[in-house]
Formats: structure tokens, sequence, C-alpha cells
């Protein structure tokens, strides 16, 4: 038997970083997925086939007549924990223990804010479930993520993985989530090209938090007001106009707050601004930030934006909400 399972990338639209200390976020998922593959194997190991990541901790040196490959097994085995660590809880939840394969192709960019790490947890646990017989809801399937995630980061709030299993557009806030009306948003994302560790960054903020709390934690507050305040006006019936204009400046706000957390960059800045000089209504990181993505609303300005995006430096996508989260898209007996 095979499966064939994918889950997509999300933005975070307001409040990343700030949903890890309880507070509220609004995110959506986005039309860019990772594929599983999932079948049974004969010689009853896990065996993980990544084919667009990157290995890291690879030396090579060359004489005239030879090369010499030197790998640091820790760091390459790490950046497969995601869907390992999916696999375990997986045939824990069945209690069986089977050779299973796993086939791994992701159109997202990895390390980028866009929540690869949750897309690529979700559709492992999708694929080997259904592989397994193993009824498990959208929301169930969610929260394995969530254990994921814990178990490889240290910490994450869990709004990755549930907007990839659920799909759509999510109010999230401490592992309970409300599905919003899909707002069709004129949104550019913005890719700096270099990427980010979302354990790393997370932690960074645990860092000033514990180190200065009197600081930080007004600073988070502000997020989880700036969130209540969007989704406060995503629900209201103001026109469009009106609603993109409030929602913009509320953008612009809560980049300022992600700036003073530490978890900007000046190439991520610099996407911000160039957008904004280019007509958004609103720019900010998307996601944990130290590279990857930003994100502007840019009403009748996308292209505009987009080639503003592409002068400054970075790579433009044009993408939409995808409705639909964690999708079976092939089983073969
Ligand atoms: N296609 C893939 N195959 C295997 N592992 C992947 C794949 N895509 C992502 N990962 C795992 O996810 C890690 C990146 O996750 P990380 O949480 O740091 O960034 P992200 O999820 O892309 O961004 P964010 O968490 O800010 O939304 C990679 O180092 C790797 O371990
Ligand atoms: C930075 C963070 O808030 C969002 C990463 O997409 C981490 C999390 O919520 O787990
Ligand atoms: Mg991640």
């Amino acid at each position: 038997m095979r499966v064939l399972a994918s889950a997509p990338a999300k933005i975070i639209l307001f409040g990343e970083h700030s949903v890890v200390y309880g507070k509220p976020a609004i995110a959506a998922a986005i039309d860019l997925r990772t594929y599983v593959r999932a079948e049974f194997n004969k010689n009853g190991r896990i065996r993980i086939e990544a084919k667009d990541i990157r290995t890291p901790g690879l030396t090579v040196s060359f004489s005239e007549d030879q090369i010499y490959f030197e790998t640091d097994y820790g760091r390459a085995a790490e950046v497969l924990s995601y869907v390992r660590e999916a696999i375990n809880l997986v045939m824990e939840e069945a209690d069986k223990q089977k050779g299973v394969t796993v086939s791994i192709t992701s159109q997202i960019p990895v390390g980028a804010g866009l929540g690869s790490s949750a897309a690529v947890a979700v559709a492992t646990i999708g694929a080997v479930s259904k592989l397994l017989n193993l009824e498990l809801s959208n929301a169930e399937i969610a929260k394995l993520g969530h254990k994921v995630e814990l178990l490889v980061q240290g910490a994450s709030s869990g709004i990755d993985p549930t907007v990839s299993a659920v799909g759509g557009f999510l109010y999230y806030q401490n592992g309970s989530f409300e599905s919003l009306p899909v707002v069709e948003l004129p949104i550019v994302v913005g890719y700096t090209g270099s990427s980010g560790s979302t354990k790393e960054l997370v932690a960074k903020v645990r860092k000033s938090f514990d180190e200065m709390p009197e600081i930080i934690d007004p600073i988070l507050n502000s997020m989880g007001k700036v969130v209540e305040k969007a989704k406060e006006i995503i629900l209201a019936e103001y026109d469009k106009e009106i609603k993109f204009e409030l929602l913009g400046r509320l953008m612009n706000i809560n980049h300022g707050l992600l700036d003073a957390l530490g978890v900007s960059t000046k190439s991520l800045s610099d996407l911000v601004y160039a957008s904004r000089e280019a007509g958004a209504l609103g720019a900010k990181i998307t996601g944990a930030g130290g590279g990857g993505c930003m994100y502007a609303l840019a009403p009748e300005k996308q292209s505009e934006v987009a080639t503003a995006i592409k002068i400054a430096g970075g790579m433009p996508m044009i993408t939409k909400i995808s409705k639909e989260g964690l999708r079976i898209e092939e089983v073969e007996k």
C-alpha cells in the first residue's frame, strides 16, 4: 500500500512570537505545498528520502585524483528530525512498529517563515497514519504536529501545524482555534533568500524576555492587542478600502514591535520599506524572522510592490489563501 499526502505552507498575518506567550495570532494557509509519500518496506527500517533539502555539515576536499567527503552526521540527521519525530509519534499512536519509507518533495522554501517545518510534519503524520489505518481528524493531526514542533524546537505555540492541518484563515490562541471568514487579501510575499531557524529565534526572544521582562512583556502585550484589533476589523462590516487601510496600519505597528524584539534583519526591513514606498498599505515580517519572508498588503498595487521587492533584492511571490489543509492525494492498495 502507498499513500500520498500534502499539506500547505502558511503566513502569519499578525502575532508571531507573542503567540508563543499565550497571546492570540491570525494565520492563513497558502497555496504552496509539501508532498509526502509513505509506503511499507521489507527491511523493517524507517527510511526517509528528503529530495529538496540541503545537507548541512558536509565537507568535500579534493586532491589531484581523489575526492574526500566528511559528513557531520549529527547535523545531517538533525535536519530530518521533524520527519523522524512525526513518524515515531504516529507509530506510538498506532502501537505498531513497521518498516516505512517516506519520500518528501516540497514547494515551500525552508526556514523562510512559511511553515515548512509544520507542513512536512503534518503531511508525514497524514500519510503515515493513513498507511497504518489510523483514523485521525485534521484537528488530531494538528495536535500531533504541535507535539513534533515541541520535541524538535523545545517551544512552539502550535499555530503553524494547526493552520497547515486545518487550512483557511484562523484565529489561534493556546491550542484553540476559530476559523475566520476567508477575506481575499491582495498580498505579496517577499523572500529575502536567506533563512532563519525558528528554534533559535524563539530561544532568542525567550532570552530577552528572561533578562528584561519589564521591557519585553509590554511589547508582547501590545502585539496581542494588535491581533485583537485586527480580528475586530476583519469581522467588521467596513468597506474593503477602509478594512485594508486599517489592517495595513496594524501590520506596520506589528513589524515595528517584531523589530524591537530583535527578529528582523536588514534585508527583511529593506523589503518591508521598499513595499511601503511602492504603495503597500502595510508590510511586515511573516513567521519567525531572522531572514526568510515578509508580506505586504497591496490592493491594486501588487505588481508595483512585486517589482519593488525584486529591485530591493528579494524574490516576490503572489500567493492565494488555501482553504484546504491536509489532503490525502492518492491511496494505492
Ligand atoms: N522538505 C523538507 N524535508 C525535510 N525536512 C524539512 C523540509 N522542509 C522543512 N524541513 C525541516 O524544517 C526545518 C525548518 O523549519 P523552521 O521552523 O526553522 O523554519 P520554517 O518552518 O520554514 O519557518 P517558520 O517556522 O518561521 O514558519 C528544516 O531545517 C528541516 O528540519
Ligand atoms: C515564531 C512563531 O511564533 C511562528 C513561526 O511561524 C513560533 C510559534 O508560534 O511556534
Ligand atoms: Mg517552522
